[in-house]
């Protein structure tokens, strides 16, 4: 007898236990086993799978198999014929406890106390009942070495061979290497589950397939973005799904880049333009063996775009000073119309506040979130306009980008285009942009695509659209497309009322700006300034309290001064310049002076911008000097 059955002997002796004892002290009853059955439903399921394995060794009835919880309550026991009803009348049973303080020394209370495998026979069992037996246990130990339960094999004595414990051990091991196998599957079908989880929540269409098509996975996204049930994806393959995959699988053969490029996505209702990125999958050899395949929506790139480089809708109504009944009434009237898909025409002098209303539209319906583009007619070259407004293909024309270019159109898809200066469009593009305004559809320059484009059109102008229909400057159809809800602002000397109003408004958002005090207008001030004639409307008014502020006083009389002075000096001037010839050279000589800074040379000028650029287009100044 060796140490460690001597030790438990001696245990077993202190803690008085009779060695006439048949059955265990420690039988729980059949709730209880239920519980515990079902906390070990997973070891007892995977034990089971070894029952059939070891069924020659037990078949002949002189052995039987039990398995405990690490605690030694037995947890299920496998045999047949006779000894298992030795077994059972003794109690060897479900629910009774193997350990030391419970039935004595035997295999798998030594297993628990030594947590290794154990064979005893005969004399070296506690109890006198089981020493008619040889038993051979193994500890079933998992990957971070905790015992999850024992396997024991009992037999009678004279049967004893240490291949017993073999097999007790090698039981015990398969039991582990299931236990281990099923608990990465876990964690992979874990880690799946997750990435799925991340996958589906990325604003993103993301699928991965082989290079022959076979689709093998997809976020919920591509679902919603091709419109397609799983059940149709499942049976598709992904060349089907958008136009250009010869392209993509020859760029990744290629081991060539293939990111943000435009392709046209074949949804279930109609060709959409998405951006697509590829990334390669490589197996061990370094050959690609899937590839992964990511689709973005263009509008929202291009929105971001838009936001980061373009003109933002800053406007909102409530910054639109005014309470005269023409202001209010406008105001009123935009409000009502901001979400109509028609056409607004917005009508009124240069500085009335044609593009805050544009804005205020735009951030007052339905397409605030989205884009709001702007696109001033007269400040592009008659010969850009076409390729701003509809894009371009590659290779449209010397010099074009080779992805191509989208046009504004595009680029509002969603949201509101605003045109500004729209008298100035020429012709042949009137005809363009009235058939975008019927149909609905856009086709780059050089391009053969037709693009269902959704934008709200708002176009604006300081011109006599009417004049200009009857002088044939401007398409009368499309006078009347744009002229569906007309919006007419006031000049400033219409509402006069107003004018400390916007006083009293540009003087402090102005100080606060320049960090600057405010400064007083008395009553007299102010009847001069109701009556003085702003001719650049608001934006004079904002102007001349920008150079008050500035100066820390009214410069009410520079007024007059300029006035006169501007008078003597073009009366200096050499005789024979006509009127125009004056002002065009006026406008060179500040130009030069302010470098060609429109915003800075407009407000000398006591203009707005865009009349700047009509007269500079006008007298044919050149920009790009
Ligand atoms: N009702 C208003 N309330 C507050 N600010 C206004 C109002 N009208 C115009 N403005 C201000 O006047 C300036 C000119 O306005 P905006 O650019 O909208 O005019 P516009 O009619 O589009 O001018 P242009 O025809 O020269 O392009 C802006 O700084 C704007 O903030």
């Amino acid at each position: 007898m060796n140490d460690i059955i001597k030790n438990s002997h001696i245990r077993c002796e202190n803690m008085k236990l009779s060695k006439n004892q048949i059955i265990s002290k420690k039988i729980i009853n059949q709730s209880e086993l239920h519980k515990k059955i079902e906390e070990n439903k997973y070891i007892i399921d995977i034990s089971k799978k070894f029952i059939d394995d070891i069924n020659n060794y037990y078949s002949d009835s002189k052995f039987f198999g039990i398995l405990t919880d690490p605690n030694g309550c037995i947890l299920m026991t496998f045999g047949e014929g006779e000894i298992m009803e030795v077994a059972k009348n003794m109690k060897m049973i479900p629910g009774a406890y193997m350990n030391e303080d419970s039935i004595g020394t035997n295999a798998m209370s030594l297993v628990i106390s030594e947590k290794k495998p154990i064979q005893i026979s005969g004399d070296d069992h506690y109890i006198l009942a089981y020493r008619k037996w040889t038993c051979s246990a193994s500890p079933i130990i998992n990957k971070s070495g905790k015992m999850l339960g024992i396997i024991d094999i009992t037999g009678y004595k004279e049967f004893m061979h240490p291949h017993t414990l073999g097999i007790a051990i090698s039981i015990a091991n398969s039991i582990t290497k299931i236990i281990e196998k099923e608990e990465a599957n876990e964690s992979l079908a874990l880690e799946k589950k997750y990435s799925e989880t991340i996958m589906d929540f990325i604003n993103s269409g993301i699928l991965t397939c082989d290079l022959e098509g076979n689709i093998k996975s997809y976020n919920r996204y591509i679902k919603e973005m091709f419109g397609f049930s799983s059940k149709e994806l499942d049976s598709f393959k992904a060349w089907r799904l958008f136009k250009g995959w010869n392209d993509m699988t020859s760029s990744v053969y290629n081991n060539e880049n293939y990111s943000d490029k435009e392709v046209f996505v074949n949804t279930k209702r109609n060709k959409l333009m998405y951006s697509l990125t590829v990334y390669p999958i490589y197996d061990t050899l370094g050959e690609v063996k899937n590839i992964i395949l990511i689709f973005k929506d263009i509008k929202k790139i291009r929105k971001l775009a838009n936001d980061i480089m373009g003109r933002h809708a800053i406007y909102t109504f409530d910054k639109i000073i005014g309470k005269s009944k023409k202001i209010k009434d406008v105001k009123k009237m935009a409000m009502k119309i901001s979400d109509s898909k028609s056409t607004v025409l917005i009508l009124g002098e240069s500085g009335t506040g044609k593009e805050s209303f544009a804005q205020s539209i735009h951030n007052y319906g339905v397409r605030k979130n989205e884009s709001f583009v702007a696109l001033n007619c007269a400040a592009i070259p008659k010969n850009l306009i076409e390729t701003e407004l509809f894009g371009y293909e590659e290779g449209a024309f010397t010099g074009a980008k080779k992805s191509g270019q989208p046009g504004k159109f595009e680029i509002a898809d969603g949201g509101t285009l605003f045109l500004d200066e729209i008298g100035e469009m020429p012709l042949d593009m009137q005809s363009k942009l009235l058939r975008v305004i019927e149909e609905g559809v856009v086709c780059r320059v050089g391009g053969l695509k037709e693009m269902v484009v959704d934008v709200r059109l708002i176009a604006a102008t300081n011109s006599n659209l009417e004049d200009d229909v009857v002088n044939g400057k401007f398409r009368k159809d499309l006078y009347y497309r744009l002229n569906v809800l007309p919006l007419k602002l006031p000049p400033l000397r219409e509402i006069k009322e107003d004018i400390p109003l916007f006083i009293e408004h540009f003087m402090k958002k102005t100080s606060k700006k320049l960090n600057k005090n405010i400064v007083e207008v008395d009553f007299n001030l102010m009847a001069s300034l109701k009556n003085y004639s702003w001719k650049g409307n608001v934006r004079e008014l904002e102007n001349f309290v920008e150079h008050a502020i500035n100066a820390e006083r009214i410069p009410i009389e520079t007024l007059k001064q300029t006035k006169e002075n501007k008078s003597l000096n073009f009366l200096n001037a050499k005789l024979g310049y006509s009127l125009e010839e004056i002002e065009k050279e006026y406008i060179i000589k500040t130009l030069i002076e302010k470098e060609y800074n429109i915003t800075s040379v407009a407000k000398i000028l006591g203009i707005g911008r865009n009349t700047l650029y009509r007269k500079m287009k006008k007298y044919k100044i050149d920009t790009s000097i």
